[in-house]
């Protein structure tokens, strides 16, 4: 593609509820949105990164400032490029993946419109709908946790995580459990609230049949993982750990995860994640995406991406209900079957509503060649 420029717009997206991790609560995104312009199309990326470095280093402000400064010309700089060489342009630069990522899925997106293909062909989709899982975040008291479990079961979501930390794990997953029966696909993300010295805690959890505990330990505890996963029968799988193709290659090899989630603007980009998703193949890891909160934009890259062989569980690609009210895009809704449709348009198949985009946006910014 030949950039003709960078369009960074910053959107405020009012969340429908309060949003409760162990690293604190959300109420409103204050979300990154890249579009990348070319003579004969554009295309859209958004960045994952929070307003505060709590899930990463990683900021929103950090990452407008990195892309403005530092990557954005090295893009522009190049003239005529393909979107499969964005990373090793910007590899010089260090870390800020999230905000590479938002990038090189704008440039790819623009590519793919300009030659009619879709996000989901070109990274090699199988499917046309995925199965659609939620999020809980933590609550206040139990009984709110479980009309909140039967609200998303009632809505027809496949599959059930609960946000855990210390004091919140072993009773509310206890309570999930017996009320919904052992047929419901549970799993929990403590994000990294935990340490080795809470494993007869987590062991605990096994009495529960779960899927998966998704992240127990410190992003940087590999060998960690690994002597969690002796001490508890229940699959580890790893989130914040995985930045990249070569940590998922190392963690596999150390036996720290046996589950992956991806989460394309954590490692960089959905290159990245296929790569990932590739690996994991290879060694019989299934994997599944996370997700961030993401607006239809982002949503829509997750889609595609989940509809990858080897994404053999459902994934957090909730309807846009989930989190807002009125979405950036025509919202992503839950079919009867309780799975998500892949947009089959060219690019990512989805493009913000201008008069929702106008209200929401709260600054924009071109970077021009
Ligand atoms: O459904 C979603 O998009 C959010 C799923 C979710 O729980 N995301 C968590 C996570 O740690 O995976 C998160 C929330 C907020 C910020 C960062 C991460």
């Amino acid at each position: 593609v030949k950039l003709t420029g960078f369009e960074l717009i910053r959107v405020a997206m009012p969340l429908v509820a309060p949003f409760r991790t162990s690293f604190g609560v959300e109420h409103e995104r204050d979300v990154l949105m890249v579009r990348a312009v070319t003579p004969d199309a554009h295309g859209w990326g958004e960045c994952v990164a929070m307003s505060e470095p709590l899930y990463s280093s990683e900021y929103v402000d950090g990452a407008a400032d990195v892309i403005r400064r530092f990557l954005a010309p090295r893009l522009l700089a190049a003239g005529e490029l393909h979107p499969h060489q964005v990373c090793d342009l910007l590899e010089p630069m260090k870390g800020h993946r999230m905000a590479k990522a938002a990038l090189e899925t704008a440039v790819l997106d623009a590519w793919l419109r300009e030659r009619g293909e879709s996000f989901g062909a070109h990274l090699g989709a199988v499917r046309d709908r995925v199965p659609a899982g939620v999020s809980v975040g933590i609550m206040d008291t139990i009984p709110r946790l479980l009309d909140a479990v039967d609200g998303y079961l009632a809505q027809g979501y496949l599959r059930i995580k609960l946000k855990i930390e210390p004091g919140w794990d072993v009773e509310p997953v206890r309570a999930v459990r017996e009320r919904f029966g052992d047929e419901l696909l549970l799993q929990v993300d403590a994000n990294a609230a935990y340490t080795l010295a809470d494993a007869a805690t987590l062991a605990r959890l096994d009495a529960f049949d779960l899927l998966l505990i998704e992240q127990p330990l410190a992003e940087d505890d590999l060998r960690q993982h690994a002597e969690l996963a002796r001490l508890v029968r229940t699959p580890i799988c790893l989130d914040e750990s995985i930045v990249s193709a070569k940590v998922a290659a190392d963690a596999i090899a150390l036996r720290a995860t046996r589950v992956i989630n991806i989460k394309p603007g954590r490692v960089g980009g959905y290159l990245e994640a296929r790569r990932i998703h590739d690996l994991c193949q290879a060694h019989g890891i299934p994997v599944w995406c996370g997700g961030m909160l993401e607006t239809g934009i982002g949503r829509a890259a997750n889609v595609a991406l989940a509809a990858l062989p080897g994404f053999s569980l459902p994934g957090d690609t909730s309807a846009s209900d989930r989190y807002y009210a009125q979405d950036i895009t025509e919202p992503f809704v839950l079919g009867p079957d309780g799975h998500v449709e892949v947009p089959s348009g060219p690019g990512i198949g989805i493009e913000p509503v201008a008069d929702v985009l106008r209200a929401r946006t709260t600054s924009s910014q071109w970077l021009g060649a």
